[in-house]
């Protein structure tokens, strides 16, 4: 961890030197299973805590602050589910954090990680379409599918009246037009503190029209 990347993810969060110690193990342990099991593209591993750590933790001001459930599909190494439940540990304790990936290998990375850190997160190496609802409070997914893909697993795994977290790049204005064709929904777009060109879509009461 350098320490500019630290004081910066210090800036934008207000995080106590405990989490930012708890980030900087992530890291490591990142950068030492990437080479066996492609968690992050390895252009990025220089940049770990600007392209995934400031890119994830962005979302966890989105989320309302009474959330108990949090799901992440499509985990990968762990963005933004294990960024999230680092989070937690510090300022929502009461928040379990639900990482589905269906990578066996990746899988098994997100729980070595939560075990060490002694995150309160729950592993499920399935596929999101094979696992029972999931009732979340908030559901995030990161690079996953398109957005009217997303829909249909909100639709399945958020509870009603919960909240859906999407980052989208560059081209999220198409993909939000394509998906209004078949879904009704409440949206707000934030601009992303780790990209210019990108956002963080928020959105509530998705339905089919
Ligand atoms: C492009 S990666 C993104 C990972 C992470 N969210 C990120 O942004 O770094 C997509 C991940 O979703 C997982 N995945 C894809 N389809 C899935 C499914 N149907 N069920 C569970 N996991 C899935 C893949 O194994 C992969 O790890």
């Amino acid at each position: 961890m350098s320490r500019a990347e630290a004081e910066r993810f210090q800036t934008l969060f207000d995080v106590s030197r405990e989490t930012l110690e708890r980030l900087g193990r992530y890291e490591e342990l990142l950068k030492k299973w990437n080479p066996a099991i492609n968690l992050v593209s390895k252009s990025t591993l220089d940049e770990v805590w600007s392209r995934h750590f400031i890119d994830s933790a962005q979302l966890f001001n989105l989320a309302p602050a009474e959330a108990k459930t949090w799901a992440d599909l499509g985990a990968g190494g762990g963005f933004p589910g294990l960024v999230i439940a680092i989070l937690a540990k510090e300022n929502a304790p009461d928040l379990e954090v639900v990482l589905v990936e269906s990578d066996r290998r990746k899988s098994a990375f997100l729980a070595s990680v939560s075990r060490e850190l002694e995150l309160k997160t729950r592993v499920l190496a399935k596929r999101i379409e094979e696992i029972a609802p999931l009732h979340a409070d908030v559901l995030s997914a990161r690079a996953l599918a398109a957005l009217q893909d997303l829909l249909g697993f909100a639709e399945r795994h958020l509870r009603p009246g919960g909240v859906a977290l999407f980052p989208k790049g560059a081209r999220w204005q198409e993909e939000l037009a394509l998906a209004r064709q078949s879904w009704s929904f409440d949206c707000e777009a934030s601009p992303s503190l780790s990209d210019p060109n990108s956002i963080v879509l928020k959105i509530n009461g998705a339905q089919r029209v």
